[in-house]
């Protein structure tokens, strides 16, 4: 693992570190901040996973969220949304290929090769953050924005007991039935729409639910909510008498100035269901 970047930060370190990944065959980056309490002792540790077009730095300057980590005493770990570089299959769009894995495990060719971003957000990092800085690894929340909202409940209802709580921004929240999400999808699963649905958080949460407290903030002016389609989340939540919440923002959009409006109160949502173990 090689060091990027450090600077102290809100009592703690704001770090960017870099290392050789087995699962992306290539260099990812990742942020990390570590609040004071780690230097006496291993802190609960809260994944935030980003939008299309990002990499770990867009949430790591703009969500404001290292103010209300360090006052939880709680680590925050900003993974990259894709592998990237030369030799990497890419595409024009924006929200297909380098910033936009969609947090899935790529079986089709030109993308299997590195796009195994599921794997990497669920084994390969966490094993590399657990090994280098003081982490709990059985205190671990996650939450994410747009595609890394998707990304976070996808993660949370299929991996059961791996995380406290679970929240998301503004969520791609029916893919299968979304521009954002068949395209991808399509590209990285294949035809088969069967093999799609592991990564569809509405059905899951009718399917199985997360067994812990879920929160959801959309704002309702947001200007991708026919991409989104977060009623079909708040439709599953409701059916499956999910604990938690889905809130509707009056005014807001989908740019980081709703998500850092609200961080405060994930992080504190979050805070409280990492403590309780
Ligand atoms: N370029 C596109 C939309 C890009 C965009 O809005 N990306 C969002 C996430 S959208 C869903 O995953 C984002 O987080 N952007 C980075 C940022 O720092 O704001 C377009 O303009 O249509």
């Amino acid at each position: 693992m090689e060091t990027i970047s450090e600077n102290r930060c809100f009592g703690g370190v704001q770090g960017v570190y870099s290392h050789d990944s087995a699962v992306t065959g290539g260099k990812m980056t990742f942020g990390l901040f570590l609040p004071e309490e780690a230097e006496h002792g291993s802190v609960p540790l809260l994944w935030y996973l980003s939008g299309l077009t990002c990499t770990h730095e867009n949430a790591m300057t703009k969500a404001g969220a290292q103010a209300w980590a360090a006052e939880h005493g709680i680590a925050l770990c900003f993974p990259d949304t894709s592998p990237r570089g030369e030799g990497v299959a890419n595409d024009d769009a924006y929200d297909l290929g380098q910033g936009a894995g969609f947090y899935v495990n790529a079986t089709q060719d030109p993308w299997k090769p590195h796009f195994q971003m599921w794997d990497y957000i669920a084994e390969e990092l966490p094993r590399v953050v657990d090994h280098n800085f003081a982490v709990d690894p059985d205190r671990q929340s996650i939450t994410g924005h747009s595609m890394g909202g998707h990304g976070a409940l996808t993660l949370a209802m299929s991996l059961p007991g791996r995380y406290a709580s679970v929240s998301a921004f503004s969520p791609i929240a029916n893919p299968t039935q979304s521009d954002w999400g068949r395209k991808q999808l399509g590209a990285y699963l294949g035809s088969d729409e069967e093999a799609w649905k592991a990564h569809d958080s509405s059905l899951l949460m009718l399917d199985r639910g997360f067994d812990g407290s879920v929160l959801v903030d959309q704002g309702a002016s947001d200007q991708f909510l026919e991409l989104l389609k977060p009623e079909a989340l708040a439709h599953a939540m409701a059916a499956r008498r999910q604990d938690g919440a889905f809130r509707m923002q009056k005014g807001y959009d989908h740019s980081y100035f709703f998500v850092s409006t609200f961080m405060e109160e994930h992080v504190a949502f979050h805070a409280e269901a990492l403590y309780a173990l």
